[in-house]
């Protein structure tokens, strides 16, 4: 029976993120989640990624750190790392459901786990690094903007012991290792995949009723590459802990290969019925393989040159779907490329005001409705002083008949979009437009 005031939540604020978010998404679908599923993005999550989340998410809303009262702005600016940790916070603004449970997206749903809604707030697993901490990548709690201020005032004054948000939520819900057991999770909520377990004979006891895993730790499924035909992750020099994750990794990519990746595909054709001969990024040069990548190009394939025509126009709102003609074999494969700071598709010329776009959806059974929440009405302000990398990750999906592989690529903005960042208030107080910088540029150019 499907419960629409309650709903699974996950957040991602760039485009690789986006990857682990539709697994996770695709996941909970399989396993017949009868709960709304809501992505949380921020505005740095390019217009092609926006769309395909709409596939797998009855909806797709954007936030960003502006809404909290000025005092926050200050604190946060000296303290730029809490940047993603807020945004985290803001799955309590979502007061249109009663009670939600928040994902982690580099989690992966292994069968179905509605009986949390059972719970209440706050419940969460124990943390494998220290179980008298409970790990803040799944966990129940109820909206409410009392709870979002109180934690952001939390915030404010007494910072996070880690840095980020597990820090923060634990000394906010500081009795939750002493006084009520109902809302410590079983483990098999929130198994970390990665973890050599000290006590084995508990994995072969309980490991097989795992229902969430969880990618925890700096390498996440998509940093490695995945052999489609043998339907395994590339070992070599991994340094994978165990055969458990591996399986788990290879689950992880398997859902990616075949309901992911035909987004991808699925949208190429819809832009191509939308403007016969024109299919967006024809004429584009191909995806060369990934860098490092281990395996060659099969003698069949089309070569760069065959791929690349010289007339025809460059494809529209900066997402570039790289065609695949010639290659058969492989149903989904697409090279994608898309540009992190056009504005949102289809809508990409507006940006501003709040908006609610329905989009089309493929979810089945009629469809729940999609929303795309624009950004509020004010200039977004990025608090963190868009001090990292991270904010321009774009998604290079290079692929051949034997090999998929997920790259980030950094992109270096473009003097346009370094004037629109600036103009729309999203600006680097910590790297390039400090005030320091401004001042040796102004002193360059008074020279
Ligand atoms: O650049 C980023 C980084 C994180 N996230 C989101 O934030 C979550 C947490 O980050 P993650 O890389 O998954 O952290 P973990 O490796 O899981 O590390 C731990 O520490 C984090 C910081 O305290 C907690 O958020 C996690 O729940 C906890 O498991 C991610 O899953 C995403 O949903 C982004 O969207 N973009
Ligand atoms: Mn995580």
């Amino acid at each position: 029976m499907p419960v629409s005031d309650q709903a699974f939540v996950t957040l991602a604020t760039n485009d690789i993120y986006c990857q682990g978010a539709l697994v996770l998404g695709q996941s909970l679908r399989n396993q017949r989640a009868t709960r709304k599923l809501v992505v949380l993005i921020t505005p740095q999550v390019s217009s092609l990624l926006r769309v395909i989340l709409t596939k797998v998410f009855d909806e797709v809303i954007e936030v960003n750190l502006i809404d909290s009262a000025d005092y926050i702005h200050l604190a946060f600016l000296k303290r730029p790392e809490l940047g993603v940790t807020l945004t985290k916070l803001h799955c309590w603004t979502l007061t249109h459901y009663s009670k939600c449970v928040f994902l982690d997206a580099d989690t992966l749903v292994l069968s179905n786990i509605d009986e949390l809604f059972d719970r209440t707030e706050f419940s969460a697993a124990p943390d494998p690094g220290w179980p008298d901490c409970f790990n803040s990548g799944v966990f129940v709690f109820q909206p409410s903007l009392e709870t979002h201020g109180l934690l952001l005032q939390h915030a404010t004054n007494h910072g996070s012991f880690d840095g980020a948000d597990q820090g923060l939520l634990n000394s906010f819900f500081s009795s939750w290792s002493t006084a009520d057991i109902h809302k410590h999770l079983p483990f098999i909520y929130n198994l970390s995949s990665n973890t050599a377990y000290t006590y084995s004979p508990a994995f072969k006891r309980f490991g097989s009723s795992v229902k969430v895993v969880h990618f925890l730790g700096p390498t996440k499924p998509w940093n490695y590459k995945y052999n489609s035909q043998m339907g395994s992750v590339l070992e070599e020099g991994s340094g994978l802990a165990n055969q458990h994750q591996t399986s788990f990794l290879n689950l992880w990519w398997k859902i990616y290969q075949h309901s992911i990746l035909p987004l991808y595909g699925s949208f190429r054709d819809e832009e191509e019925r939308a403007s016969p001969g024109h299919s967006a990024g024809i004429g584009e040069p191909y995806a060369k393989p990934a860098v490092g990548s281990s395996q060659p190009w099969p003698a069949d394939g089309p070569s760069e040159q065959t791929m690349v025509t010289d007339d025809t126009p460059p494809s529209p709102k900066g997402c570039h779907l790289e065609d695949t003609v010639g290659w058969p074999e492989l149903e989904t494969s697409a090279g994608v490329r898309c540009d992190p700071l056009s504005p949102p598709y289809p809508q990409c010329a507006d940006s501003s005001g709040t908006q609610t776009t329905s989009q089309p959806t493929d979810k089945g059974e009629g469809g729940p409705s999609v929303e795309i929440l624009g950004p509020s009405q004010e200039p977004p302000v990025d608090v963190t002083g868009d001090p990292s990398p991270q904010d321009a990750l774009e998604v290079d999906l290079a692929m051949s008949v034997f090999e998929i592989s997920i790259e980030e690529k950094v992109k270096e903005s473009s003097p346009e979009e370094e004037r629109r960042k600036w103009e729309e208030g999203r600006i680097d107080y910590m790297g390039k437009d400090a005030f320091a910088r401004i001042q040796e540029k102004l002193d360059r150019f008074l020279q």
